[in-house]
């Protein structure tokens, strides 16, 4: 059976999920998909890196707590990360990229997939940096080293946007999007809604996994920004820049104005769109605003987050699933191994056809 050798750069929330998913539904997973997943790195900023290229036994480290995991002192282990030695040179089919998100450069996770990809690696990530700021050259660079850079959980968690719309919904016309598009933003309007403490309820968001690391990137709309930016990009053929696309955030909406709008039938939302214009550009924006209580993404709450593509011969259709979390994050990285191999399976299945073309015709 094929078996993808994995590094996991960060361990945080996200990858430690995906390493849970590996460790218990490792054997599972394998009868389904026809592949089997083997963790043969770790780095991470706290814990430092460890290497075991015949596998790592992932149950003590899952045993032990995030912030007391340290790597030094164990076989392979070192109290430094050592991201470029590791992702250049451990023998890894896959990185997994899932280090904290930097809207303003996209590093250092920027560097870890263009690293990766040019040590012939595969890359999946969750990291909206790298693929909103850097998109386009390191899906460029992942071309020209024959191998592939998938990103679904970048947009809406695992819930399945980008490939619905790169697969699903190719041969329409798409001529906007709009959404919900964080769900701990939209899961803090909903509990001061219910009466909580704005700051609570970042601190709720915080420990159930959804926010960033520094939650402004979520309250101030710097995270919807780079997730319109990825949509646009992606669907619409756009290359915005942060600069393109106007930002607003939460912040300024207090728990009388939330109190209003209920009254009025209202319910505040932040909404991130992309609308293609007359002249082929593309018009972007990230801010708050007051729904009618029977607009379809009114009925978005908590971490659910919703995605509307406007197209030419199906009229709007709604991609709508969990926005944020650990567990549902750490899917969008098995669906993009998945996706991985299906792709250079039937690579590998048509390169072997051409052999065998050859051999019949010379
Ligand atoms: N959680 C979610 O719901 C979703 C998250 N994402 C994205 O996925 C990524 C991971 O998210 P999540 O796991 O929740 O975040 P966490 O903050 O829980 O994990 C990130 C981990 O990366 C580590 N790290 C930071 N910098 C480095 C570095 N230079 N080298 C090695 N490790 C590093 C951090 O260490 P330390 O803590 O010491 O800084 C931390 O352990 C982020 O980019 C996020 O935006 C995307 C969709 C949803
Ligand atoms: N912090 C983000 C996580 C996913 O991108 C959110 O809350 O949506």
């Amino acid at each position: 059976m094929r078996r993808y050798d994995l590094a996991l750069i960060g361990f945080g929330g996200v990858n430690r999920a995906l390493a849970e998913l590996i460790a218990e539904r490792g054997d599972e997973l394998a009868d389904e998909l026809g592949f089997a997943l083997r963790v043969v790195a770790i780095t991470d900023l706290r814990a430092g890196s460890l290497v075991d290229v015949e596998g790592i036994d992932l149950a003590p480290l899952l045993a032990t707590g995030p912030g007391e995991l340290a790597f030094a002192g164990m076989e392979g282990g070192n109290a430094d990360p050592r991201n470029e030695w590791v992702i250049r040179e451990v023998p890894a089919d896959i990185v997994a990229e899932a280090t904290f998100t930097n809207p303003a450069d996209g590093e250092p996770a920027v560097s870890h997939v263009r690293w990766a990809l040019e040590a012939g690696k595969h890359v999946c990530t969750t990291n909206k940096g790298p693929v909103a700021l850097r998109g386009r050259e390191l899906k460029e660079l992942a071309v020209r080293h024959g191998v592939s850079i998938e990103f679904e959980g970048a947009v809406l968690s695992g819930t399945p946007v980008l490939r619905t719309a790169e697969r699903l919904l190719s041969g329409l016309r798409i001529t906007g999007v709009e959404g919900i598009m964080n769900g701990t933003s939209n899961f803090i309007l909903g509990r001061v809604e219910d009466g909580a403490d704005f700051e609570a309820a970042v601190k709720e968001a915080q420990d159930l996994g959804y926010a960033e690391a520094d939650p402004t990137a979520d309250v101030e709309g710097h995270d919807v920004q780079l997730k319109v930016m990825i949509l646009a990009n992606e669907v619409l053929g756009a290359d915005l820049r942060p600069e393109d696309v106007f930002r607003e955030g939460i912040s300024g909406i207090t728990a009388e104005d939330i109190k209003d709008a209920v009254d009025k039938g209202l319910r505040w939302k932040l909404v991130g769109s992309a609308t293609r214009r007359s002249d082929g550009g593309v018009d972007a924006r990230v801010a708050p605003m007051a729904l009618p209580a029977d607009h379809p993404l009114a009925g978005i709450a908590g971490p659910l987050n919703a995605v509307a593509f406007r197209t030419d011969l199906l009229g709007t259709v709604t991609v709508s699933g969990p926005g944020a979390g650990r567990i549902e994050t750490a899917y969008a990285l098995l669906s993009d191994i998945i996706a991985i191999h299906q792709r250079h399976a039937n690579d590998a299945a048509a390169s072997s056809g051409h052999v065998v073309e050859e051999a019949l015709h010379g």
